[in-house]
């Protein structure tokens, strides 16, 4: 089986890469299986440059192809934030459970018609032998009052999907996986993923 490097260390993206994947006919390895892999600091100002700043290092790192994944929830009652800030909004401990309450907090007098939110993942694939490419998806929703729902992961207990009616931590794993941001972003990937892949095994 083709094997796919994402220069990740969640574990709730390793899972739904595995997933998207796997139905792709490919087999995902993250940084999670990497022990001595780098801390790729995120810099960037934007979810496509952190994304790029990933997948050039762990690329470069390893001498392979690799995809790197930054994603983020953007809320705009609170300005766009917490935005390319998302998995530290509430410090650098990078608790799920503390950035939910820290938004939930800052909206609390804010009404269900202005809870407007959404969902954006930025990818990058890079590789030694050729220049980087980087698509985007998102997925629209609301800021509930209280969380609901254990799956997925991060601030999803906390997104009420309108069209499902639930927020996306009820959505079952193959449910968030047909209608997400990270979905969506692979989708437009894939349109260009083969033209990737040819031009890397004429030039290996
Ligand atoms: O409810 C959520 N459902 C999602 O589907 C989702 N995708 C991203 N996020 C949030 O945005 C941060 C990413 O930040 P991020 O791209 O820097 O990733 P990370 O630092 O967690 O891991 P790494 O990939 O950098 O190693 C995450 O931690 C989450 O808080 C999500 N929340
Ligand atoms: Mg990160």
């Amino acid at each position: 089986m083709k094997t796919v490097i994402i220069a990740t260390k969640n574990k709730g993206k390793a899972k739904e890469f595995e997933s998207l994947f796997h139905s792709r006919g490919f087999q995902v390895q993250t940084l999670l299986d990497f022990e001595d892999a780098l801390d790729v600091e995120e810099t960037g100002t934007t979810f496509e440059e952190n994304a790029i700043l990933k997948a050039e290092a762990i690329s470069k790192m390893l001498g392979k192809f690799v995809i790197g994944d930054d994603s983020g929830l953007i809320v705009d009652a609170l300005d766009g934030r917490p935005g390319v800030y998302s998995a530290r909004y509430a410090g650098e401990a990078k608790s799920d459970s503390a950035n939910t309450e820290k938004v939930l907090q800052e909206l609390k007098d804010v009404p269900e018609e202005k809870r407007t939110a959404r969902f954006y993942c930025a990818l990058a694939l890079a590789s030694p032998n050729q220049e980087t490419i980087t698509v985007s998806g998102s997925v629209e929703g609301r800021i509930t009052n209280e969380p609901k729902g254990t799956n997925g992961f991060g601030y999803d207990p906390v997104f009420y999907v309108g069209e499902k009616g639930k927020t996306m931590a009820e959505l079952k794993s193959n449910e968030k996986n047909e209608i997400s941001h990270r979905a969506n972003a692979l989708h437009a990937l894939e349109e260009k993923l083969d033209a990737f892949l040819e031009r890397e095994a004429t030039q290996l």
